[in-house]
């Protein structure tokens, strides 16, 4: 089966994606940028109304690379019930750090899903240390929402061997950045856990409009 998740920034399109079947409920503010965070009230609110109806994951927003900004972020995140945390690993900066703190939450429920992002070349040979740390998951988005989509920023070679290896280290992986209908063929025999949308699932393909009913159920028909 090819799962999808869709990012929503309010308990109102929270209830569209989850009327239109989606397999992940991703609480995230896109117009604060790619990983952009809602206040950890409101994640708390909405987890209240989708606990055990569907996983529901969370980012912590767009932060600096420092261990403690990160793990103080991620603890808050965790109080509020949600099913999975995702941490945003940017560029040019120093990962082991941030990656050794976070490994202390990982023996508990906390699920960690480390977000990379495709058009910034990020190390690929990360996905091991991650592993290792206990994180859930791995996934690959994109930071420039105007450099295209996934597909364009990075091969499918080296897209079908991020899904091989992040499997390999029984990592859940997922793939998104600016994922149009267009790119769905030639990623579902990737076999990626699943695939994940915003821009797409909106009015105008703009990921910061509003959720559009009539393209989050065009996408969900393709994904079968
Ligand atoms: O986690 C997935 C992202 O929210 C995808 O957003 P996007 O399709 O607008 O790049």
């Amino acid at each position: 089966m090819n799962r999808m998740l869709a990012s929503v920034n309010s308990l109102e399109e929270a209830f569209i994606a989850l009327h239109f079947d989606v397999d992940i409920i991703d609480l995230k503010q896109p117009a604060l940028g790619a990983l952009g965070a809602l206040p950890a009230h409101q994640v708390q609110a909405i987890v209240t109304h989708l606990a055990n109806v569907r996983p529901v994951s969370a980012t912590v927003g767009d932060l600096p690379m420092q261990a403690d900004v990160i793990f103080n972020a991620v603890q808050e995140m965790a109080n509020t019930g949600v099913d999975y945390i995702k941490i945003g690993f940017f560029p040019d900066q120093d990962w082991s750090a941030v990656i050794t703190k976070l490994a202390t939450l990982t023996s508990g429920a906390i699920q960690l899903i480390a977000v990379l992002f495709a058009d910034q070349q990020p190390d690929l040979s990360s996905i091991e240390q991650f592993s290792k740390a206990g994180f859930t998951g791995i996934m690959l988005d994109t930071m420039d929402k105007t450099n295209g989509s996934l597909s364009k920023v990075m091969p499918l070679a080296t897209l079908q061997h991020f899904v091989q290896t992040a499997q390999h280290h029984q990592l859940l992986c997922g793939l998104a950045g600016s994922l149009r209908a267009d790119d769905i063929p030639a990623l579902l025999p990737l076999q990626a856990d699943y695939l994940g949308f915003r821009g797409a699932l909106c009015e105008q393909q703009q990921r910061t409009a509003e959720l559009d009913s009539a393209a989050l159920m065009r996408i969900k028909a393709l994904l079968v």
